[in-house]
């Protein structure tokens, strides 16, 4: 790629797009002609390759019936350790320390009840104001397992701005009363990337276990859960892995760890040996498969076979690069065209604090949003002020980008917004 120096016209957009050494995967990709899809941090496009490992394990089922479990294309009972061999490199970890299984709030569930162990004083659980509610939600009720009051329990430490944590007073938080911390990797409105190996060490150096909601970063951003010494962690892969609506989630436990007993323990926990033996004394799998619990989704699992094979082909570190010069040049053209609008840029400007998306604020926003989608583009909207805009690596183009800022900037000077009530529909 050349050296990136911004200039407003659609001829630069082009001459980007065409140094662009991802842009081939695009047509990997059903795209919707006339529509400019910038949701992908919320669910993720199909790929032709995603759907191609469907329906062959479609196909499979068809001919196989039961013996698809061993003897399909993609043998459907080792299935979840495939794709975590797949998956693995893109958070640093090894294939025994990743299992794709659950989703991403029943893994936070299952990691709380194996890893959550309050013992004399220490027995709170640390999070943040900002995190995803379905966290909170988990989080409260494995509080209330316990026997414990989550008003008290739970610490969940403010932003100071509404927008960002500073990891000073997350160190702060962690105090001689916390037993565990969970906390976002990327921020789901603001998209800041918090720093994981900083806040691991300082939960370490205070006997403090520590686990990562991966939703919005894994896929966008390369990570090193193994060599940050990260605890546990977890994500969904239907945002940037575009693994399809409900698809499989996934888990990452730190192979310390191996051997600790899963909290919500079930038959798809086993050693893979052992688990046909049918006895009721579980032996655990001695690597993360062991923190899995029933029978694998298996449609929900098949899309990520190709789409992880594109992931792996095209490489996170590349992908990475092309997101945070797209995302730049979003930062660039939004300063350069939509200065008179009212619009503040939300997440962090800088490279190592900013994941995938763009957070453009605005008192209209959901109205905003509602005129985009009439004019092409589809964003998301997060309550009460957030559009979020997400170019992705793999299937956005820089012209794209170019022509979101356009369109934007004809519905703030035409006032075009004025026409839908400021208020979310149901899905956002
Ligand atoms: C950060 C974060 N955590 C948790 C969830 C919940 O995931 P799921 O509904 O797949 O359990 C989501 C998205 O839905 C999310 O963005
Ligand atoms: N699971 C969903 C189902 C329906 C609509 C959106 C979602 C999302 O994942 C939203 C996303 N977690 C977010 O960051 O807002």
């Amino acid at each position: 790629m050349q050296t990136y120096s911004f200039q407003p016209t659609v001829e630069y957009a082009r001459q980007l797009d065409q140094e662009d050494v991802l842009a081939h995967y695009r047509n990997e990709f059903y795209i919707k002609p006339d529509s400019i899809y910038m949701d992908g941090n919320s669910l993720g496009l199909l790929s032709k390759r995603a759907e191609k490992s469907l329906l062959e394990v479609l196909a499979d089922w068809k001919e196989l019936g039961i013996d698809g479990w061993m003897e399909g294309k993609h043998p459907w009972f080792f299935l979840p350790e495939t794709l975590a061999k797949l998956s693995a490199p893109l958070v640093g970890a090894s294939a025994e320390e990743v299992i794709v299984t659950g989703s991403t709030t029943v893994n936070l569930h299952q990691l709380v009840a194996s890893f959550y162990k309050p013992e004399g004083k220490r027995t709170k659980i640390l999070a943040d104001e900002l995190t995803f509610p379905s966290d909170i939600y988990a989080l409260q009720s494995q509080l209330r397992l316990h026997g414990f009051n989550p008003e008290t329990h739970l610490i969940r430490v403010k932003s100071r701005d509404g927008r960002l944590l500073e990891e000073e007073d997350l160190i702060a938080a962690m105090t001689e009363e916390i037993a565990l911390i969970i906390l976002p990797t990327v921020l789901y409105r603001s998209g800041q990337i918090l720093d994981m190996k900083r806040l691991t060490d300082e939960a370490h150096a205070r006997g403090i276990l520590i686990g990562f909601d991966g939703c919005h970063s894994v896929g966008a951003i390369p990570h090193a859960f193994s060599e940050w010494d990260v605890d546990f962690a977890f994500w969904c892969n239907y945002k940037h892995l575009n693994g399809g609506p409900g698809s499989v989630g996934s888990l990452y436990v730190n192979r310390k760890h191996f051997g600790t007993l899963p909290g919500l323990a079930g038959w798809f926990g086993s050693k893979k040996d052992k688990q046909f033996d049918m006895e009721h004394l579980l032996i655990p799998a001695d690597t993360a498969g062991a923190f899995q619990i029933g029978t694998p989704h298996i449609l929900s699992l098949a899309p990520l076979i190709g789409s992880f094979e594109m992931f792996q082909e095209a490489g996170i570190e590349r992908i990475r690069e092309k997101s945070l010069q797209s995302t730049q040049y979003l930062m660039d053209l939004i300063d350069f065209e939509l200065e008179d609008y009212g619009f503040i840029i939300g997440n962090p400007r800088e490279e190592k604090r900013r994941g995938g998306h763009v957070s453009l604020e605005h008192k209209e926003a959901a109205r905003i949003c509602k005129a985009l989608k009439e004019y092409g583009v589809v964003p998301d909207y997060r309550a009460p002020n957030i559009i979020r805009l997400a170019p992705i690596a793999l299937y956005n183009t820089y012209e794209e980008v170019w022509k979101v800022v356009q369109i934007l900037k004809n519905i703030m000077a035409e006032k075009l917004y004025e026409q839908y009530s400021n208020e979310r529909n149901v899905v956002a």
